[in-house]
């Protein structure tokens, strides 16, 4: 079995080359090779630790060694170095492990890197003179976005809360009569009702009998906004994996008249299994996709229809954290289209008189307000009741937006 910091540089190899998300690797790893839980968790801070601050290592690295270095060659000395510098590891363990990872031809090198880092640690770690994108670690483009759209001072907070450890956060499951009793590693304290904030590890036998479902507090705001009823029918277009499906369950005191779907087929089997977990099986679950047409026989069908678009995540790096650098400048533009595209074709399901919950996790205008503005403007039987937006470096949770429409004609 590899070690925790040579599976990490595998992992961060295969990130690099392909398309899976960082946790995914993480967690087929740690399965795969049944890691203990401190291997677990010392391999998912260096991975996590690499990847919040892959702007700052390789910073530091181009100073620490003049001169070209393979991928591998400077994965390990991502690895080394966010031991040393990020998660601050003993001297001797991160440099004598870093070195261990290397090809002979290479250690000489990474020997005399860890060194020099381990000598000049202070000057390093005094990043105030670096401009905001390498101090923070977020590509060009973002940074200059977020400072046009938030200011300097916030885009510098917002980049600040995307590099900070994410809570554990689970939701009661409303639809649990029976008493919960809670680990002595839950808290409610400063939690917004019904939700727990868990510290260590998370509490396997409440997860399994859907007692909680993890999920943070920013999810709550578009479920609240839909506020279903009881008997009213409802459409959860884009449902997987079903944290805000369980929501709409509860409220309604089951899944009876809920309808999820979702475009992708792959993603409909852990939905199923969530809902059953959560205790609402009976929801109805079919595949769509919503860029398309929707079948005649949900036309004027939903009482209520929430919207949980695909989105660019900007409001959840703290959480997914390799995102900012697989997103592109151009994808907010498609993704916009596409989101368009789903509400066109969700708007004629509406029955007359009906709701509509339009939500993202995004903090993009362009993906929210503005979307939500364009739309009303060419849709007069439309009118916005009310929106919501949560900003991760003012509210201290992951960001959301969510805009609630009713349909009047
Ligand atoms: C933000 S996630 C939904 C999260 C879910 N509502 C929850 O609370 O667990 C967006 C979902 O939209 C789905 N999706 C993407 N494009 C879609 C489309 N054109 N039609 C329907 N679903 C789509 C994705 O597969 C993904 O599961």
């Amino acid at each position: 079995m590899k070690s925790p910091r040579r599976a990490a540089v595998s992992i961060l190899r295969a990130w690099s080359k392909g398309h899976a998300y960082a946790e995914n690797l993480i967690e087929r790893h740690a399965s795969r090779n049944d890691l203990s839980s401190a291997d677990r968790a010392l391999l998912n801070a260096i991975v996590l630790g690499v990847l919040r601050n892959l702007r700052l290592l390789d910073h530091w690295i181009a100073g620490l060694r003049k001169g070209k270095l393979d991928d591998e060659t400077r994965d390990i000395l991502r690895v080394g170095l966010c031991q040393l510098l990020i998660l601050q590891l003993p001297d001797h363990a991160a440099v004598f492990e870093t070195v261990e990872l290397g090809k002979s031809s290479v250690r000489g090198l990474i020997n005399a890197v860890m060194r020099r880092a381990a000598t000049n640690r202070k000057e390093l770690l005094d990043t105030a003179p670096l401009p905001p994108e390498v101090r923070h670690s977020h590509p060009d483009w973002l940074c200059k976005r977020w400072q046009q759209i938030f200011g300097k001072d916030e885009a510098e907070a917002l980049m600040a809360f995307n590099n900070g450890a994410a809570p554990v956060i689970a939701r009661l499951n409303p639809l649990v009569k029976e008493p919960v009793s809670l680990p002595e590693n839950a808290s409610t304290e400063d939690m917004p009702e019904g939700f727990l904030r868990i510290e260590g590890p998370i509490p396997g036998e409440l997860l399994a009998k859907g007692a909680i479902y993890i999920q943070d507090p920013a999810t709550r705001h578009s479920v609240e906004l839909l506020d279903p009823k009881p008997g009213e029918r409802i459409l959860d277009a884009c449902a997987a994996p079903g944290g805000k499906a369980f929501l709409i369950a509860a409220a309604q005191g089951s899944g009876k008249d809920l309808v999820c779907t979702d475009s992708n087929e792959k993603r409909l089997p852990r939905l199923r299994d969530n809902l059953k977990r959560l205790h609402c099986a009976d929801a109805e679950i079919d595949v769509h996709d919503w860029s398309q047409p929707a079948p005649e026989k949900w036309h004027g069908a939903f009482d209520a229809i929430l919207l949980d678009v695909p989105c660019s995540n900007t409001g959840v790096f703290r959480r997914r954290v390799d995102v900012r650098w697989r997103l592109q400048q151009k994808d907010i533009g498609d993704l916009t289209k596409l989101q368009r595209q789903i509400i066109d074709n969700a708007l004629p399901c509406l029955k007359p008189d009906g709701r509509l919950v339009y939500s993202t996790c995004s903090i993009e205008p362009e993906e929210n307000e503005d979307l939500i503005l364009a739309l009303l403007a060419e849709e007069p039987s439309l009118r916005l009741e009310k929106s919501h937006q949560v900003l991760p470096q003012l509210d201290g949770t992951d960001g959301a937006y969510a805009a609630l429409l009713k349909k009047t004609l």
